[in-house]
């Protein structure tokens, strides 16, 4: 709803309340408009300001609407009859004003916004306590479709509004002054600058405030500047729709009249409001703040417990991740122990991270103070940290030796963690005085950058540990998703199956080219050849080898057959041949240097394969995209169900975060488990089945028994998946 007050004799004060983001719901719109009506027929009001409850101007259109019926008015007649008022109406943004929120403000004469100068947070300098302004409908699958496309325009220009409507970043109020979004930013009180700024321009003429009666800034070579444009989202968007409308809407306001414009963003807006992948982006909005809300099944819970403070971490080991989780903790605003025993690794580090953490000053506009970090070549250095993140190499005996020193170093409440990526946390733990101070931290490459966080309970981790890696990764940035404990966590146990049917496709006939480009056409980045390539081939392969399976002396059947199951050692050959990918300049590509990025096909690998098919009898059959889609994507999403069956992840939403946020998997898809519900439950389980009848020996390939439980409770959605998981006999 909207509260309506007289203040200051003659302005009319219309404040948005709907807690937390005051969006704009049904009854908020008919607030506003009963609002506005009431303030325009007052002869005693002179003009009007709306603002937002609780310093949050407007976080727009309520999503959770969006799937449902719509009632109440409608947003653009609504702001419409707002820019045609004959009083003024100035917008005092506080918090956001996002989406619609935004929209509703480029409908008012004027717009005000909180800025405040510059915080030194630690050692580094941020422009803190700021409005942030956007339209982030592109990253939900629409476009802002209340005038946004029309009147930021003609407000800002077409290159600066293609640029914030095709990407849906948030701007800070000092950008949005800058662009000319903002007519004022103020450090003092938004809402009453604003009504002192609507007492001063009662009366003035309104003719030049309406946006809509803009024209666009003239500009020379438009059909040029929209090409570009549209080939620059073209290759960004991966497939999604969202931002190609956008661009398509923006040339709507560049070359129509604003009411014909405003027809064009409404016929576009129709193609995406009920698009999949509409449903799939808003899925994920709310996914991603779900994962926070975490709960294990010894019954801790994020509002539960309560983490401990971490201001001084240390990281051990500073190899690839080593550098960049003490770059990602030090640009959190911890003072960092970093610690390599190797002087030539140490002295390389010394070198790297002052320059990585540089790099990622110039790109977020912020300042360093290298200064809080202390590198030492002596474990013995970490003795008063809080919080300690192991990060050497991904070998059993070395961490067992770092996690037995580390308990007798530390302070004994420090956390321990380990980043590793598949070895048992359990065991680490059991190293140690304190398991239940131990817990995974599993960044993933290039640690600094990447979003993902998998923070992985142990059987004896207390609330606090689990809730204090949690935090920690939220302060760094990342998206924390707590998971259990089994080998490969929740990420990487469904990347193996997904890798295993790569290589049985390669077995069976296809090449990597072709399996890259089914991959890359569904929306990867890049397709499973093209990212071993990128991350090394040998990784893979260290870890094969000491788990006994990378055995290619053997032959005959007993060559692919291991634990009794279907295996290719494809992979483990290729490694013999030191094919380790981009970094030796061959892998399933062929580099024009080792280091080199550009992946060209390679005859040798192709004559490799046709050798290898003939000497294991392989016959090679043509595969379709098809094929390798629910090969590769069907049997990762199997076992995501039973990761899910088994507990290690709460829910749907954890997993498809982690593989949206760590994997590439296309966020207009939304994860493989909602696209599971999207394909529709009874499909996968009708192609997996025909899959495991067709190789048998690949035992994954059978439906898991959450899959077919939820497929004999009518296959409910999404969101009704945790009481079938909850309660094994659910009938819903
Ligand atoms: C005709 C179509 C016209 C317009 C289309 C639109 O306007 S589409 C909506 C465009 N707006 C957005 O995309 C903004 C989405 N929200 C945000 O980016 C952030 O929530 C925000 C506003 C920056 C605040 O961030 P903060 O970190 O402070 O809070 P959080 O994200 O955790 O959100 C708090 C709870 O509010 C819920 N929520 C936020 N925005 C909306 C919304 N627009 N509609 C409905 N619900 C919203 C969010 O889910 C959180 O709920 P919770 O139950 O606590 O998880």
């Amino acid at each position: 709803m909207a509260q309506y007050r007289r203040v200051s004799g003659s302005v009319g004060l219309i404040t948005l309340q709907n807690p937390p983001v005051n969006a704009l719901s049904a009854s908020v719109r008919q607030g506003i408009v009963d609002s506005v009506k009431r303030a325009l027929g007052d002869q005693k009001v002179k003009s009007v300001v709306i603002c937002g409850q609780n310093g949050v101007f407007c976080g727009g259109a309520d999503i959770r609407e969006f799937g449902r019926q719509m009632s109440g008015p409608p947003l653009v007649p609504m702001i419409h009859d707002i820019e045609a008022a004959n009083k003024p109406v100035v917008a005092a943004i506080e918090g956001s004003a996002l989406g619609g929120g935004l929209e509703l403000a480029l409908g008012c004469h004027y717009r005000i916004s909180h800025s405040k100068a510059v915080v030194y947070h630690c050692f580094i300098m941020t422009m803190s306590d700021q409005a942030k302004l956007g339209l982030p409908e592109v990253t939900l699958g629409l476009l802002p479709a209340a005038g946004g496309t029309q009147r930021l325009p003609r407000l800002i220009g077409v290159p600066a509004a293609l640029n914030l409507i095709t990407t849906g970043r948030h701007v800070t109020a000092a950008e949005a002054l800058q662009l000319g979004i903002l007519d004022h930013v103020t450090e003092h009180n938004t809402v009453d600058v604003a009504v002192k700024f609507a007492l001063s321009v009662t009366g003035e003429s309104l003719d030049g405030r309406r946006i809509s009666s803009f024209s666009c800034a003239p500009l020379s070579d438009l059909d040029s500047l929209f090409e570009e444009a549209m080939l620059k989202v073209r290759s960004a968007a991966r497939g999604a729709i969202a931002p190609v409308a956008c661009v398509q809407a923006v040339r709507a306001a560049a070359t129509l009249p604003y009411a014909q414009g405003m027809e064009r963003e409404k016929e576009l807006m129709a193609t995406l409001f009920h698009s999949g992948q509409a449903r799939a982006l808003q899925y994920f909005f709310f996914a991603q703040r779900a994962v926070g809300r975490w709960s294990t099944p010894s019954g801790a819970r994020w509002d539960t417990s309560q983490p401990r403070p971490v201001r001084k971490a240390a990281v051990i080991g500073l190899g690839t991740m080593g550098r960049g989780i003490t770059v990602a903790l030090a640009q959190a605003g911890l003072s960092v122990v970093a610690v390599e025993t190797h002087a030539k690794q140490l002295m390389e580090a010394t070198k790297a991270v002052p320059s990585m953490l540089k790099r990622g000053a110039v790109r977020g506009g912020t300042t360093i103070e290298p200064d809080s970090i202390t590198y030492s070549q002596n474990l013995q250095a970490v003795a008063d940290v809080d919080l300690v993140i192991e990060a050497v190499f991904e070998d059993m005996a070395l961490k067992e030796k770092v996690f037995q020193q580390l308990s007798i170093i530390c302070k004994p409440d420090t956390l321990l963690c380990t980043n590793t990526s598949s070895l048992d946390v359990d065991h680490l733990a059991s190293q140690t005085r304190h398991p239940e101070l131990v817990v995974g931290m599993h960044f993933f490459a290039p640690a600094h950058v990447m979003k993902l966080l998998e923070v992985v309970y142990g059987r004896r981790s207390s609330p606090a540990a689990v809730a204090t890696a949690m935090q920690l990764g939220k302060k760094m940035g990342k998206v924390s998703v707590a998971v259990g404990n089994c080998r490969g966590f929740a990420g990487n146990r469904m990347l193996k199956r997904y890798l295993e049917q790569a290589f049985f496709l390669l077995e069976e006939g296809a090449t990597p080219e072709l399996v890259d480009r089914a991959l890359e056409e569904f929306g990867f980045p890049m397709g499973v050849f093209r990212m071993s390539d990128l991350s090394g081939l040998d990784v893979g392969w260290r870890v094969r080898k000491a788990d006994g399976l990378a055995d290619t002396s053997l032959t005959g059947t007993s060559a692919r057959v291991r634990q009794g199951c279907r295996y290719s050692p494809l992979g483990d050959l290729l490694c013999e041949h030191g094919r380790f990918g981009q970094k030796t300049g061959r892998g399933w590509y062929q580099y024009d240097k080792p280091g080199g990025r550009v992946a060209k096909s390679d005859p040798w690998l192709h004559n490799f394969l046709d050798e290898y098919r003939a000497r294991h009898g392989l016959v090679p059959r043509c595969i379709d995209q098809q094929e390798v889609l629910e090969r590769c994507l069907f049997v990762l999403i199997n076992e995501g169900f039973q990761i899910l069956e088994e507990g290690i992840a709460a829910g749907p939403e954890d997993i498809d975060a982690i593989y949206v946020f760590g994997y590439g998997w296309p966020r207009h898809r939304g994860g493989p488990m909602f696209y599971a519900d999207m394909v529709g439950l009874e499909r996968v389980v009708e192609r997996l089945e025909r899959y495991h009848q067709a190789h048998p020996d690949v035992p994954y390939l059978q439906p898991s028994g959450l899959l077919r439980r939820l497929v004999a409770n009518g296959s409910p959605p999404i969101h009704k998946w945790r009481n079938v998981i909850k309660n094994r006999n659910s009938q819903l």
